[in-house]
């Protein structure tokens, strides 16, 4: 898959810019705050439909105007596709595809493959379980992008009981109808059971990819382990036991739901635990270990997403590869080679192992504008 050329329209700090990419590697160069994050956060856009940095499509256009759009044109194996997204400081966002406007959406995801690897994946290490669920969401949606469809499904469930016991929890004389919390609680059991599942098996199929990349980078002195801690205990019978399993436990937690008004069982409580020799990576890990890590969960990741659509995805790499060192920019190097188109954002090109340099294409980024 090659992301060919993008353009920018109002976009961010972008009054107007269009970009063809002409080699495997393109480096971004430029001071701080000139509009590098920027540009991948347009592919990121284009890819996911969703942009890490913010929820709210008014942030995206530039300021001052009312929309923005982001083109990119797309060679995949079945042939070229383009993309357009455009966005609205007020009201809602359009999206065509072959010059199409499509309804739905998320049927959009998957025209371009991505894995975005910045300095705010070492959260995937050190931060909570939001960042640990929120990564396995993106990758999933990568590999199968009907997930977004299930993933949607669970969030509106979730919402619906939340509102459901907040308000009673509001209102103490207001009994809890049983009927339409149970009527919930299936519901919630039921996408929520196959959204564990997919967590599941992809937790089986990141790890013994991670593994090997993570003993390739430490020299195969540590071992590293992937672990799905789910909120309802897991068993491998299939899904409708998983099913009975998730509903007694809600039952189990119903006083705790109530006094709190929320929901405290599913799939949104789930966790992945991280262990290097079986110590939690977040306390055991200093710093380049815990680069190491997470250039592994990237590497299997990428590796994931072309063994199962086929095609190497694009990799964006943001302001991360001048800070790891030349032992492991030389790994992340010879995982990429020249099959995967990456684009990498830098300050400064000093820290840049001589190869990398070589083989790449360097673009100037200042003020909102490429220099070419
Ligand atoms: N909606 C917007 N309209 C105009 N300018 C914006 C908008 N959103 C962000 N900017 C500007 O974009 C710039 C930030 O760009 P970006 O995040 O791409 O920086 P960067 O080049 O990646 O720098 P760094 O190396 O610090 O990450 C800031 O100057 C900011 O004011």
């Amino acid at each position: 898959m090659y992301l060919n050329r993008l353009a920018l329209v109002n976009f961010r700090n972008y009054a107007q810019q269009t970009l063809g990419f002409s080699a495997p590697k393109t480096i971004l160069v430029g001071e701080n705050a000139q509009g590098k994050s920027n540009l991948l956060e347009a592919i990121e856009l284009l890819s996911t439909l969703r942009s890490h940095r913010t929820s709210r499509d008014r942030d995206l256009v530039r300021e001052n105007e009312t929309q923005g759009q982001i083109l990119a044109e797309i060679l995949r194996d079945s042939g070229q596709l383009d993309l357009s997204l455009t966005l609205r400081s007020r009201g809602r966002r359009t999206l065509t595809l072959n010059s199409e406007p499509q309804r739905r959406h998320l049927d959009v995801l998957g025209a371009l493959n991505t894995v975005e690897f910045s300095s705010l994946d070492l959260d995937l290490v050190r931060g909570g379980p939001t960042e640990r669920r929120n990564w396995l969401d993106a990758v999933l949606l990568q590999l199968e992008p009907i997930y977004a469809y299930l993933s949607q499904q669970y969030h509106h469930i979730l919402k619906q009981r939340n509102a459901l016991l907040k308000q009673h929890r509001r209102e103490e004389n207001r009994p809890l109808d049983p009927q339409q919390l149970q009527l919930w609680n299936q519901q919630l059991a039921t996408i929520g059971a196959k959204v564990m599942q997919r967590r599941i098996r992809l937790m089986d199929r990141l790890q013994p990819l991670a593994q090997s990349w993570h003993s390739a980078i430490s020299g195969q002195i540590e071992q590293l382990h992937l672990n799905y801690l789910p909120s309802v205990p897991w068993e491998t019978e299939g899904p409708d036991q998983i099913y009975a399993t998730f509903l007694d436990r809600l039952s189990q937690r119903a006083i705790a739901e109530q006094s709190q008004g929320m929901t405290l069982v599913g799939p949104h409580r789930d966790d992945v635990q991280l262990t290097i020799n079986e110590t939690p990576a977040r306390q055991y890990g200093s710093q380049g270990q815990q680069r190491t890590l997470v250039l592994a969960l990237k590497l299997a990741e990428l590796q994931l997403i072309e063994s199962v659509i086929g095609e190497p995805p694009v990799l964006l790499l943001d302001d991360v590869l001048a800070e790891l060192d030349l032992k492991r920019q030389n790994q992340l190097l010879e995982a990429i080679q020249d099959r995967f188109q990456t684009i990498i954002t830098t300050t400064h090109l000093g820290a840049f192992d001589a190869h990398w340099l070589e083989s790449a294409e360097i673009l100037t980024v200042s003020q909102g504008q490429i220099l070419t």
